[in-house]
């Protein structure tokens, strides 16, 4: 098992508490609480008898942002599910902030590569959506779903509905109404593989914007490389039935040059 990453070290997992010389803590605003923790015990995942992944042990740091590569039904997809609380292991244990994990919580948002945005709602009325559920009253709801649809270029849209925008503007929606409950983990499945590669890299710098608002912790999953190297503080690799490798991503050409030949070995 490779172990938390140095770029994560100094913050502590349990109960999702300190940052201290963390490297996107550092410059964040403070907005909601500090991200959270996973550990992941030999957990075994899959459908009914036949297993995905077997005796995984992985831990992700508060705060950090882990990108799971593999190839196609190498389980990325699985992975997710079981650390959003959808998919319950069938063996070992998912800890969240130190707690099991045993469903779905509004600490960890998720984000899909086919929108989910509710077609009869407005921009803004998805974007309230978390905050609705929670019970947060109505102004509130409304003047937070309005900073998180500015913050994601969306302004003077909050009143269309998701046919009435393009394929990125309906990714920002997604990312805003995942955002605008400050989740402590955002669960990210392929959230830009149906953009094209313009609207993709647009994409990627404004998560990278929007992610030093936050001191969530992001598990992002992608099958391409390029992406990976360049939103990850690690790289965790699927292999057949589990993880292959999980690899910090180091700052320099050459080093990430090195780091992408040997990820690709390990696919
Ligand atoms: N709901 C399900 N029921 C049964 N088997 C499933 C289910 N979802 C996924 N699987 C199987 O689990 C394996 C892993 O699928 P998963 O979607 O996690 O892979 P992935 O790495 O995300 O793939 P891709 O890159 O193609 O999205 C595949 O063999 C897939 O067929």
């Amino acid at each position: 098992m490779t172990s938390v990453a140095e770029s994560a070290a100094g913050r502590t997992g349990a109960g999702g508490t300190v940052v201290d010389g963390a490297r996107r803590e550092d410059i964040v605003g403070g907005a909601g609480g500090a991200g959270l923790a996973f550990r992941l015990e030999r957990a075994g995942l899959g459908y009914g008898r036949d297993a995905v992944l077997r005796e995984v042990e992985l831990e992700v740091a508060p705060g950090e942002v882990l990108v799971v590569v593999g190839a196609s039904g190498s389980g990325k997809s699985t992975l997710l599910r079981a650390l959003a609380g959808l998919l319950p292991p069938s063996e070992g244990r998912i800890l969240a902030g130190g707690r099991e994990v045993t469903g779905p919580s509004a600490d960890r948002a998720m984000v899909f590569q086919d929108d989910g945005l509710l077609p009869w709602r407005s921009v803004r009325r998805n974007v309230e959506l978390p905050l609705r559920i929670r019970g947060v009253a109505r102004s509130e709801r409304g003047r937070a779903a309005q900073e998180w649809i500015e913050k994601v270029g969306l302004a003077g849209f909050a009143r269309h509905l998701p046919r009435e925008l393009s394929g990125g503007m309906r990714q920002r929606v997604q990312l805003a109404r995942a955002l605008v409950g400050a989740p402590r983990a955002v669960l990210m499945d392929e959230p830009f593989g149906a953009l094209d590669a313009q609207t993709r890299a647009e994409m990627q710098r404004l998560l990278l914007e929007v992610l030093r608002e936050t001191s969530a912790t992001v598990v992002f999953v992608t099958h391409d490389v390029e992406e990976a190297l360049l939103l990850a503080d690690r790289v965790a690799v699927l292999g057949r039935t589990g993880v292959r490798a999980v690899l910090d991503v180091p700052v320099g050409d050459e080093a990430r040059t090195n780091l992408r030949e040997r990820i690709l070995e390990e696919l």
